[in-house]
């Protein structure tokens, strides 16, 4: 007998539903790849390709609840806000878990406001972007600094060929 049981649509995409952690853990294939992440279910079949960690770690997660291991990673807000088109249902509430560090996309970001991340390998990645942005802009200051310059060294030559 199916243990799922169908709630009214959320979605024009898939009804979502509710799941156990039994019936997830029947898709863990890399043809038909389901996590449980902070007691919702996603099916990243689609999205394992183009997971920047590579497909290897999401296919050791495959029909599990990945969330602690998605959170050792201490991966950015925006890996969290890549899930949300991956959600087809819930946990049934009765196998609900309590996560530490609950950040889902629907919560995500109202949390982020308040609750500042003390994570040290988070707080490398948001270095790592004020870092690009740093380059990024010393990429312009030294291109208009070049222009410049050959602006200047093509007047000096102009002066030196008509100068009598
Ligand atoms: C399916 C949902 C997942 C999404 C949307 C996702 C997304 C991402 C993104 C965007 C990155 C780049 C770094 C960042 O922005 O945080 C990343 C890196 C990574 N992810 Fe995931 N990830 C998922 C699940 C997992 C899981 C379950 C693992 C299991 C261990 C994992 C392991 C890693 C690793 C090892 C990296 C590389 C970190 C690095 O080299 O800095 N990911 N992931």
């Amino acid at each position: 007998m199916s243990s799922i049981t169908t709630v009214p649509s959320i979605s024009k995409k898939v009804s979502p539903r509710f799941y156990t952690p039994a019936e997830v853990k029947k898709h863990d294939t890399p043809e038909d790849l389901w996590m449980i992440f902070y007691n919702k279910v996603y099916d990243v079949t689609s999205f394992a390709a183009d997971h920047p960690g590579g497909v290897e770690v999401l296919f050791d997660c495959g029909g599990v609840d990945a969330s602690e291991a998605f959170e050792d990673v201490a991966h950015s807000d925006d890996a969290v806000n890549m899930l949300a088109p991956y959600f087809i249902g819930d946990v049934v509430p009765e196998e609900h878990r309590k996560y530490a560090n609950e950040r889902n996309p629907v919560t995500q970001y109202m949390k982020s406001k308040v609750i500042p991340s003390s994570s040290p390998r988070r707080k490398r990645n948001n270095k790592k972007k004020v870092d690009k942005v740093f380059v990024e802009k010393l990429t312009v200051v030294l291109l208009v600094f070049l222009a410049v310059l050959s602006f200047a060294f093509y007047v000096s030559l102009q002066k030196f060929k008509w100068s009598p």
